[in-house]
């Protein structure tokens, strides 16, 4: 019986802006324009002494007035901060929830002093760990606790693992489930919030700064503090898994290259540091302003730290910003800079909902091919390095020396032309798939303003649905324009491509030493292969990602008609729809009965987890034509995961594929349309070619494979148990109509 299951409550939330104003600093030796009144409200004094009354009545003057959840003013320490707005947040993420807290101001303005601090007065960072260990450990209920953190920079548009010595550069991955992931990070298990204190004086030493005009040490990356707590339930909900992340963000300041003096590299990192704190302030803009009008494009695409940030901007996070100012009269502009941009923020509205286990089949498949592809690019790696080695020791062949470094650098641009392109991509599509939603809601606008009787055409009902429309309009054009820009980038991009891959070409076939380019080449292309395949896990995931998104509008929809439980259920069963537990979010994969993986909200199939082997022989789900499905293999007197996948290879077949050493043994039975339970196969055997006489004769679709770990199962009236009885694979597959169940 096809399965949905309802989707997890969620809850909006506004981001919570608070300002924090640091004392005047000796440096700056200015004089002090800030002031914070009743905790809230911001006003920044006109520099310009001269400006007299007049001037201010007839609003000559540049004072600023600003009013935020909370305001700090100098003498108010990290600790007032910490209890007034991020306290609360904290405990929920023990409850596995998400939070994250962002420092946002100019360079110099305090940002590192508010997230870090100092022994007499230590920041957000530190306050917020103690909180997790100490709601932990009074922690009355029975449940287990896991704490991991992951520390990271972005250097220069390049992540770096803070926790590694001598961090390589890191990639970031969409997971419809996580969010964005830094594939490769390391996620360590600490007991202690003194652990992770030495973890985080560890990356901050190994951090970059500098001294700068503004700053003496100033950030010249932009660094992310994340603590995942994973809670398994003990009580009723035994085997839920709740899994809370805290995001703590150190953002390196912004600053203009005339007030810093800086040049070569400096000059080279302030670029960056503030292309993407303009990412930043553009995807806060845009955020803003789609609360305000509607669907606007957010170019999270344009910076990493844009895209690490993203579900701390817009989704499931409790999301605090901590605008840093400087009272100094010389800091004016920056001040208004920081609160213009805090004050848009306070319109930004998250979707909070509590993490629930979940393990994606999907994606660790995915993931399998990427790991696979990273292992060959090491083994070219490695084998690139011994010729390299050969060649250091044979000096005639020295002169091919200027040409492979020139191969070199060809290639690397090829690489960073492809990151180019797979950007320009995914901004395409994202903006594309705004716009679908924009002209849906724009039709449906038409449609109901035409409907409107015509002595109500004038009415306010009318005139809210032409300003709503307006602004649809609008964005519609905006994104329109901005689309036709990126596509002319997409074109400029591929011609350099082009351009850069026949060059690569042309050295090849002129350069003596063919072996060694060819690995060099087949490398940088393997490299490619690997972030175009990322680029693709990337898009399916956000295929995924809309189509729960309709699902979850759907549920909404249903809910809206106003029928109770009772009605909905029994509306579901006359389609024929089995509806999961709505209360209760289980183990994704299995509903409150222990009974069925949901599927219909992921669009694939997972895999049971931590189950009895009771728990699992009464489970079920059915698989649609273009799942993928992972079941678990029997060791001994345990369930393991299991590295065994069923895959569609095309329409008619299924293709099951067993990755470890020992092959899977596959029983057939013939059944009808209906349902079979239990019962006894026909025939049984280990593998494809050992086929038994009767059902290859039967079933000449069955195709051995190169590999004996792998078989083609063929859909028509046929059921399969795959599986072991002892030390073997488990999965029974019977087919109904177009879907296959698996009991
Ligand atoms: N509230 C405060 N009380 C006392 N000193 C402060 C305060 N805020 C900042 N400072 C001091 O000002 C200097 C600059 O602060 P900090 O390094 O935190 O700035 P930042 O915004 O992180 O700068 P950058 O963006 O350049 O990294 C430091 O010496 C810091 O100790």
């Amino acid at each position: 019986m096809p399965m949905i299951r309802a989707p997890a409550k969620k809850q909006t939330t506004t981001l919570t802006v608070a300002v924090k104003c640091r004392p005047l600093s000796q440096r700056a030796c200015g004089r002090d324009i800030v002031r914070v009144k009743s905790n809230k409200e911001v006003v920044v004094l006109d520099p310009d002494l001269s400006k007299d009354y007049l001037d201010r009545i007839q609003n000559r003057t540049k004072e600023k007035k600003y009013c935020f959840d909370h305001a700090f003013g100098p003498q108010s320490t990290n600790l007032d901060t910490y209890q007034k707005c991020i306290s609360t947040i904290i405990s929920g993420v023990v409850q596995g929830l998400n939070a994250t807290v962002f420092a946002y101001g100019s360079t110099g303005s305090g940002k590192t002093y508010t997230m870090v601090g100092t022994q007499h007065d230590p920041g957000l960072m530190v306050l917020s760990l103690h909180t997790i260990f100490d709601l932990i450990r009074r922690d009355k209920s029975s449940d287990e606790f896991e704490v991991t953190c992951s520390y990271l920079e972005v250097y220069n548009e390049v992540i770096y693992d803070l926790l590694e010595k001598s961090s390589g550069s890191l990639e970031l991955r969409e997971d419809p489930e996580h969010g964005i992931v830094v594939a490769g990070l390391r996620c360590i298990k600490v007991h202690s919030a003194d652990k992770i204190l030495e973890l985080l004086n560890l990356g901050n030493s190994r951090r970059k700064t500098e001294s700068t005009e503004a700053n003496a040490t100033s950030s010249r990356s932009h660094a992310v503090l994340e603590i995942t707590v994973r809670r398994k339930q003990r009580n009723k909900y035994k085997n839920q898994v709740m899994r809370g992340k805290l995001a703590l963000v150190d953002l390196a300041g912004s600053e203009r290259a005339s007030e810093t003096n800086s040049t070569g590299q400096k000059l080279r990192d302030g670029a960056n540091i503030n292309r993407s704190l303009l990412a930043l302030a553009n995807c806060i803009n845009a955020l803003g302003k789609q609360q305000k009008r509607g669907l606007v494009y957010v170019p999270y695409r344009n910076s990493k730290l844009t895209r690490i940030l993203k579900d701390g901007l817009s989704g499931n996070s409790q999301t605090v910003m901590v605008a840093t100012i400087s009272p100094a009269d010389s800091q004016y502009h920056h001040t208004v800079n920081t609160l213009k941009y805090a004050d848009r923020a306070k319109e930004i509205k998250t979707h909070i909902q509590k993490n629930i286990g979940t393990i994606d089949t999907h994606v660790s498949d995915y993931q399998r091919m990427i790991d696979s592809l990273q292992i060959e690019v090491c083994r070219l790696k490695k084998e690139l390095a011994d010729k390299e080695s050969q060649l250091s020791v044979k000096p005639t062949e020295t002169t091919a020396d200027d040409e492979l470094s020139w191969l070199n650098v060809l290639s690397q641009e090829i690489s960073e032309n492809v990151q180019e392109r797979i950007n320009l991509q995914k901004a395409l599509f994202e903006l594309e798939e705004t716009n679908l939603r924009n002209r849906t809601e724009l039709k449906h606008l038409d449609d109901a303003i035409a409907k409107q009787p015509v002595s109500e055409k004038d009415g306010t009902v009318s005139e809210a649905l032409r300003v709503r429309r307006q602004d649809i309009l609008d964005n519609i054009l905006d994104n329109d324009e901005a689309g036709i820009n990126y596509r002319k980038e997409i074109e400029e991009n591929e011609k350099h491509r082009c351009q850069l891959q026949g060059m690569i070409e042309e050295a090849i076939s002129n350069n003596g030493n063919k072996t060694y380019l060819r690995i060099l080449s087949q490398y940088r292309l393997l490299g490619m292969a690997n972030t175009e395949l990322q680029f693709e896990m990337a898009m399916r995931e956000q295929i995924i990602h809309n189509q729960r998104e309709a699902q979850r509008n759907l549920w909404n929809l249903i809910m809206g008609l106003g029928l109770d439980e009772k009605q909905i259920f029994d509306l579901a069963a006359k389609q024929g729809i089995t509806i999961e537990d709505w209360t209760v979010t289980r183990y994704p994969g299995l509903s409150n009965r222990g009974k069925s993986p949901n599927l219909a909200s992921g669009g694939y199939a997972p895999f049971s987890y931590g189950l009895s082997i009771n728990q699992w022989r009464r489970s079920s789900c059915i698989y649609q034509n273009h799942q993928r499905v992972a079941s678990k293999s029997f060791s001994q007197d345990r369930w393991d995961l299991s590295p065994t996948f069923c895959r569609e290879k095309h329409h008619s077949f299924y293709y099951l594929l067993a990755h470890d050493n020992s092959p899977p043994c596959v029983r057939f039975r013939r059944s009808s349309d209906n349902w079979v339970s239990g019962g006894h196969p026909i025939s049984w055997f280990g593998t494809p070619d050992k086929l038994p006489r009767d059902l290859r004769k039967s079933y000449p679709e069955i195709t051995p494979v190169s590999s004996c770990n792998e078989i083609y199962l063929p859909t028509p009236a046929l059921g399969a148990d795959f599986g072991r009885a002892k030390g073997h694979y488990e999965a029974k597959f019977i087919q109904q109509g177009s879907s296959w169940f698996n009991q």
